[in-house]
């Protein structure tokens, strides 16, 4: 088990002095950055991965393909932030991998592994130790791959990658994570036989993602056949072919985008986020038209996403089966709001980095709201809140809620601030800077930039 560098400092949520006004380039998107990766270490040629999101994720991501023998070189991008150089090669075992709490390290590169000439060793936080893996573990199997897991079916375990794995067609239950659809089809060219896939069981959460990676697949030259091109429902098939060496550039992490257009809607602010793309399979997206219902007025220009908050914040019914990753932080905007929200499609939250629906029912009651969890959401009642301190479980999501609460309730402390890394590099500076105000001329900085 790695050491998740646990802290249990406290950061006084700065309080909001009137209505936000800022320009916030929010780095760029995990999701995307990790299937970049993954999908440019089994090309046949060098790619690029532009302005990428250097985040804990993604880093535990490249380290991993790295000790698989993979080379990523980071140069800097001519057009501002990084410029990842990926070159394929052989992938190797014995191999270690960290995946931390990374949902799309433990469940992208078990596939990868399986295609390696030689064992390759996961192991991660404690958390990972309980996050479903059985749908990547168990159709690998079936695949063709050997993987030591001592009857756990979830981390730690070893893949005895073989150099190859036959593939085929394999059911697989994703109604856990869609991560394990898309761990398999981002390996599925690559398999002998290529990959069919038939999700069984409950409904499939998160589809934005899924479509993601059935984009990025067809974009790197893969031929992917999906439900909705009139396949049988639920199947997926991947042929299988070589993968291209693709120049692509990270959109910004729409999802990550949230806590800031939320400080515009709960201050009755205004927060521009340039570079959001016209058209995109992030789940973040949804953010415009969850926010609009929310009381916010957005406008996509060539600017980028400017969010103005109208001065009233409603609240909101919603099913976020499709973007549960945005959740807390509506969950944070509907506490706020004048009438009462009902969150639901959610159940599968409670195997993300924490039980996501307990640690907000706890938190924000915790600070005198009223949150209960349902089967599959939670129903929120604003109330009047205090100050106080806010768990966050190592759950980055449950840091950049907590500090949308802080804007306009007083003393509010967020335990751990820095487990935001995991995905948002340099929150509170982000987060002070846009309390600070619109930048000075001159100042504003690229889209998408990361840390380069
Ligand atoms: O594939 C991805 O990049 C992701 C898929 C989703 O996972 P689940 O389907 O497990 O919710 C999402 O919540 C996660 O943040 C990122
Ligand atoms: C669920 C999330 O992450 P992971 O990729 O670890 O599943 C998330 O970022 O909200």
């Amino acid at each position: 088990m790695t050491d998740s560098t646990a802290q249990t400092d406290l950061w006084p949520a700065p309080a909001a002095a009137g209505a936000v006004d800022a320009t916030v380039p929010v780095p760029g998107s995990k999701s995307v950055t990790n299937r970049a990766l993954v999908l440019a270490a089994h090309s046949t040629e060098p790619g690029w991965v532009r302005r990428p999101l250097r985040s804990r994720d993604t880093v535990l991501m490249a380290d991993a393909l790295r000790a698989m023998g993979v080379q990523i070189d980071e140069t800097v991008n001519p057009g501002g932030g990084e410029a990842w150089r990926i070159i394929p090669a052989g992938l190797y075992g014995p191999a270690r991998v960290d995946v931390g709490n990374a949902g799309t390290v433990m469940r992208f590169l078990p596939p990868v592994a399986a295609l390696a000439d030689g064992p390759v060793r996961f192991d991660g936080d404690a958390r990972a130790y309980e996050r479903p893996l059985h749908g990547v573990i168990d159709a690998l199997r079936v695949l063709g791959a050997r993987i030591d897991d001592e009857g756990r079916g979830a981390l730690p375990m070893t893949v005895h990658g073989a150099g190859s794995l036959t593939g085929g067609a394999v059911d697989v239950d994703a109604s856990a994570s869609s991560q394990f659809v898309s761990a398999l089809l981002l390996s599925g060219p690559r398999f002998n036989k290529g990959l069919e896939l038939r999700h069984t069981g409950g409904s499939l959460p998160s589809l934005p993602h899924i479509r993601m990676t059935v984009d990025m697949l067809r974009k790197a030259g893969a031929k992917v056949d999906t439900p909705q091109d009139g396949g049988a429902r639920d199947v997926w098939r991947v042929a299988p072919s070589a993968l291209l060496g693709r120049d692509l550039t990270v959109e910004p992490d729409l999802s990550n985008a949230a806590p800031f257009l939320a400080a515009a809607l709960v201050t009755g602010g205004r927060v521009t986020i340039p570079g959001w793309p016209r058209r995109t399979t992030q789940a973040g997206d949804s953010l415009r038209e969850l926010f609009t219902r929310m009381g916010g007025a957005c406008d996509l220009t060539e600017s980028g996403l400017t969010l103005r908050g109208t001065g009233r914040v409603q609240g909101l019914t919603a099913d976020l089966h499709d973007v549960g990753e945005l959740a807390p932080v509506i969950a944070a905007v509907a506490a706020l709001a004048d009438g009462p929200s009902e969150l639901s499609g959610i159940a599968h939250l409670r195997m993300h980095e924490t039980d996501r629906l307990a640690a907000l029912a706890a938190e924000i009651n915790g600070l005198g709201g009223d949150v209960t969890e349902t089967g599959d959401g939670l129903r929120i009642s604003p109330r009047p809140l205090r100050g106080g301190v806010f768990h966050t479980y190592e759950d980055h999501r449950l840091a950049t809620a907590a500090a949308v609460l802080g804007l306009l309730v007083d003393g509010v402390l967020v335990e751990n601030v820095a487990t935001t890394a995991k995905t948002l590099p340099d929150f509170p500076e982000l987060w002070t800077a846009m309390l600070a105000g619109p930048a000075e001329p001159g100042r504003t900085q690229d889209p998408g930039q990361g840390r380069g």
